[in-house]
């Protein structure tokens, strides 16, 4: 799988121990650059997967918010913030995540190599519950602005 890698001027500190991840996983790190602006690193790597040129990405900043808020504005991106291995690998698993994002002043280059190990060896499940709620998912990215009301009671 081809991964794409981008980092702001924050996220830099976990270079070489995200690409050297990618690549002791098997798949393909595709570094495309550092901007001092985390929403620059994150279009450029949301782009790379909508442009089909990449499976997935991995994207980092200060503390790998930033960079998923400004993800998930793009359009069939699904990114999360993930610090523990088991989120890094569920994610992937259950949301169909496509952009791994995360900290470099918040985790060291040893957990960054677990939880890259953990995102590029998890496929999506394809069970028929988690493709429902990502219809549902898909389905709020395409609407409009919803009214502020509850839409249902919780189960
Ligand atoms: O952590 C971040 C956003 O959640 C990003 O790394 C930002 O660039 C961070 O805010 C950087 O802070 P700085 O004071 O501009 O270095």
């Amino acid at each position: 799988m081809r991964i794409a890698v981008a980092f702001d001027h924050a996220g830099v500190p976990l270079r070489d121990a995200i690409l050297a991840a990618v690549t002791a996983a098997g798949h393909e790190a595709d570094e495309l650059g550092t901007w001092d602006d985390y929403p620059v690193a994150a279009l450029a790597a949301a782009s790379a997967i909508l442009d089909r040129t990449h499976e997935r990405a991995i994207v980092v900043c200060g503390s790998g918010a930033g960079i998923a808020v400004a993800a998930t504005k793009v359009r069939g991106i699904r990114a999360a913030c993930c610090h523990d291995t088991y989120s890094a690998a569920q994610c992937v698993q259950h949301d169909d995540v496509n952009v791994l994002c995360l900290g470099a002043r918040v985790i060291g280059p040893a957990l960054a190599d677990a939880l890259v190990t953990a995102f590029a060896g998890a496929t999506f499940s394809g069970e028929e519950r988690h493709v429902r709620r990502l219809a549902q998912v898909a389905a709020i990215e395409s609407s409009p602005p919803p009214a502020p009301t509850t839409p249902g009671a919780p189960s």
